[in-house]
């Protein structure tokens, strides 16, 4: 097994009394996709927000690429994508890129090369000078994890990065993410669309707060006898989700 990018150490996490973290452990290793699959409120986001630093676990501890989160020294490699998009809706998209690269200190020449490949990678280059608010909602997607891109980050969070997108674009943006991985990014992505856990290189069933089971898509569908995830979801004591 490669080097851990991310270690979670027995993670809980409470709001009031309510438990949305349940004794999480997990190790993900440098260079892997790994996908958290489980129904809404399962408390995917929650984990993934404190590996990119945003909350804290109420009890364990999350180390990332070697450092103990939130730091901040871990937190400049990570590129975050959120489930919805932040982005400035009555800014051009060069503008936002502009914007959100600065914030990550580049400048001149090296920022506009930069804004130039993330906008390949994502197949937006074209529409680089429109408005952000005349942007489809794929399309804004895209443009956010462009930006989620601009400092080369050597880990990618991404919180639902294809929902609401048609199965052409899901395909364009899964395209991106293997052509980053095989430069070596980590990347771990959260998701309830059952053909999505399949392009994942492990996975990770999360119900209520717990993780319950982990392995590669195939060895979650030997295990069980199942045909597809979506059948090994349920024999693992899954919900079918309603979208
Ligand atoms: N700040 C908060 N205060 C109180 N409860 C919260 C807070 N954030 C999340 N929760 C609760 O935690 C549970 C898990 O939410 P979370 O967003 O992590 O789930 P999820 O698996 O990502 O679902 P979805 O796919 O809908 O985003 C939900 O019941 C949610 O209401």
């Amino acid at each position: 097994m490669n080097k851990s990018c991310i270690v979670i150490k027995d993670v809980s996490k409470q709001y009031g009394k309510h438990h949305v973290l349940k004794n999480i452990s997990l190790e993900i290793s440098e260079g892997e996709i790994f996908g958290l699959l489980g129904p809404s409120g399962a408390g995917k986001t929650t984990l993934v927000k404190q590996l990119a630093g945003l909350e804290l676990p109420s009890s364990g501890e999350n180390v990332v690429l070697g450092l103990k989160m939130p730091n901040f020294q871990a937190i400049k490699r990570i590129g975050y994508m959120a489930q919805s998009d932040a982005l400035y809706e009555d800014l051009s998209a060069k503008e936002n890129l502009l914007f959100f690269s600065s914030l990550y200190g580049l400048k001149g020449k090296k920022q506009q090369k930069r804004i130039q490949e993330v906008m390949q990678i994502v197949e937006l280059t074209e529409h680089i000078p429109k408005l952000v608010k005349n942007y489809s909602g794929g399309m804004k997607r895209r443009l956010s994890l462009a930006i989620a891109l601009l400092h080369e980050p050597e880990l990618l969070i991404l919180d639902e990065p294809t929902v609401g997108i048609d199965p052409v674009l899901r395909k364009q943006i899964w395209n991106a993410f293997y052509q980053l991985n095989k430069q070596g990014t980590t990347i771990i992505v959260t998701t309830h669309v059952m053909d999505e856990a399949e392009k994942c290189d492990r996975l990770g069933l999360m119900r209520d707060g717990s993780l319950t089971a982990i392995g590669t898509p195939t060895a979650l569908k030997a295990d069980t006898n199942s045909t597809t995830i979506e059948e090994a979801f349920l024999v693992y004591g899954g919900d079918k989700h309603e979208d």
